[in-house]
């Protein structure tokens, strides 16, 4: 019997959001986040160097904040420019190239699990067709073993080489992010384009709620397409955010801590306590988030946001780079810690890590396994109309965001071991707690608008946001 042919349907392409509800300050603060985001990437480095002090220390010396920057008042895009240009450096551009091209191939060469992710879209997004609803995607599971692939490449080169090779890490660093931004800006415009092409099947795209609003910069920063993928085919794994959320940044972060720390012993002659500390807790931070790699399926960034600049930026740039300044600020002003301030270090850590993990753990589990599973036995929930429940005991009846709580005390654990001479290895807690605070309202807004009244209900039960009795 012969197949019919599939009727040509005529393809509409989705309308923009008719009320966009613009974040950020809308597209002036989109336009403002490609400046200036990178810009304190490159301003955490300069103001933090070996030869220069971080700041306040040296904060008179004439070479401090973006050199070059200012010094013709009227032309401030061209002195950007210049600046730009004149931290080029194509062997770092070599590097962070390679890296990226092997954690591709990685991907796709390395065996894995496949699971299969959160649904995709929804409300403000592309409205789902009848086909498209409950629509899941495919991912792959293999980001720990190629971490693992790299870590034995590594100590293979340390062995035979000693720590030579790595502190390339550390003296191409202002070319490395250079290169992370040259692969930003690349990655966000291919996305941005790439959102308007039909997929295989000839649908269109599904994207964002918050991406979609019809103003191309905002669009462009905030990411219009939810879930970029070369091929539209159900057995698909290839997903670019997905690939980008754990990969570069995460690997990338503990590569460069690690070149920081060969520099240390390279300057020192042996590893200060305070580095073994930051290294160790740090890479511990990302092993624990690959091993879970399958539970980023239901953050917010893969089942909420767009990926665009924002995202791209995040994960190619701020994230590995300023991430590192710790490490990066203690190769080049070493700390030794005393055993009541190691033990302050610990307890952080171990605290935070205990608080993060748990809570995490427990959504996780409740979420995949259902409220009957003995895992989740006595937890107390509460029903919604959606069909999903809510836990209003355990660590989720403490705080609406617990585990916020946790991963900020972890990044404190990460800055004490540098000191109190400069408040700049505190950029990362301190930022963190802005970027929480602001992560949470949103998610907030999110649940308010899926949930409604039972949000509402929700929210008199677990009255905290983040900190019991605090906030
Ligand atoms: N190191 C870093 O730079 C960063 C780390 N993170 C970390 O990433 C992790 C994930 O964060 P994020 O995606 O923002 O949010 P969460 O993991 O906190 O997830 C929030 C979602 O969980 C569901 N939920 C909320 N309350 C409950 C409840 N009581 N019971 C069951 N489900 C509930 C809701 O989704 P639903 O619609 O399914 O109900 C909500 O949208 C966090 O631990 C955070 O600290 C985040 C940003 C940066
Ligand atoms: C405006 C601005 C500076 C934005 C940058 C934000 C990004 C750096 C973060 C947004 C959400 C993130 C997440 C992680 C890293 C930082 C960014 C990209 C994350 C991958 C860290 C490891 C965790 O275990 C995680 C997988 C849960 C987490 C996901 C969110």
């Amino acid at each position: 019997m012969s197949k019919r042919p599939t009727p040509v349907v005529a393809r509409k392409r989705t309308p923009p959001n008719p009320n966009p509800e613009y974040e950020f300050l809308g597209p002036p603060g989109a336009v403002a986040m490609c400046i200036v985001l990178p810009l304190i990437t490159y301003g955490l480095y300069y103001n933090c160097r070996a030869g220069f002090g971080c700041i306040p220390a040296y904060w008179d010396s004439k070479d401090g904040f973006w050199p070059s920057i200012g010094s013709s008042p009227t032309s401030y895009h061209k002195d950007l420019w210049n600046f730009f240009v004149s931290t080029w450096d194509f062997d770092a551009f070599k590097v962070y190239s390679t890296f990226m091209v092997f954690l591709f191939v990685a991907y796709f060469v390395i065996p894995g699990k496949v699971v299969e992710g959160a649904v995709v879209g929804g409300v403000g997004g592309t409205p789902l067709t009848k086909d498209r609803s409950n629509y899941k995607l495919k991912y792959k599971v293999n980001a720990l073993r190629t971490l693992v692939l790299m870590a034995l490449m590594t100590a293979a080169t340390l062995y035979t080489q000693g720590v030579k090779p790595f502190l390339f890490l550390y003296e191409h660093f202002i070319g490395l992010i250079t290169a992370s931004l040259i692969w930003t800006f690349g990655v966000s415009i291919f996305v941005y384009i790439w959102s308007f092409l039909p997929d295989g099947d000839g649908q269109e795209k599904i994207l964002s709620c918050g991406g979609n609003t019809g103003t191309k910069v905002y669009d462009f920063v905030l990411g219009r397409e939810l879930n970029p993928r070369f091929s539209s085919s159900p057995d698909s794994t290839f997903d670019i955010k997905y690939f980008i959320e754990l990969r570069p940044g995460l690997i990338g972060w503990i590569f460069l801590n690690f070149g920081m720390a060969c520099q240390q012993y390279h300057t020192l002659g042996r590893i200060s306590n305070s580095m073994a500390a930051v290294l160790f807790f740090e890479t511990f931070y990302v092993v624990d988030s690959l091993w879970n790699e399958s539970a980023v399926l239901t953050t917010m960034d893969i089942t909420t946001d767009g990926f665009g600049f924002m995202l791209a930026n995040g994960l190619l740039t701020w994230l590995p780079m300023n991430y590192s300044l710790q490490a990066r600020f203690l190769a080049d002003f070493p700390v030794d810690m005393s055993l009541t301030h190691a033990l302050i270090v610990i307890a952080t850590q171990c605290v935070g890590y205990y608080i993060f993990r748990s809570a995490n753990g427990q959504k996780d589990n409740f979420r995949r396994y259902g409220a009957d599973h003995p895992m989740n036995e006595g937890l107390k929930y509460m029903e919604t109309k959606t069909g999903s429940k809510l836990l209003i005991s355990g660590w989720w009846g403490t705080a609406r965001h617990i585990n916020y709580f946790g991963d900020w005390l972890m990044a404190l654990a990460w800055s004490l071991p540098c000191g109190l001479s400069s408040p700049l290895p505190y950029f990362y807690p301190i930022y963190f707690a802005v970027l929480l605070i602001h992560r949470e309202l949103r998610d907030e807004e999110k649940c308010h608008k899926k949930y409604g009244k039972d949000w509402d209900k929700y929210c008199e039960t677990v009255r905290w946001r983040i900190i019991p009795y605090v906030y």
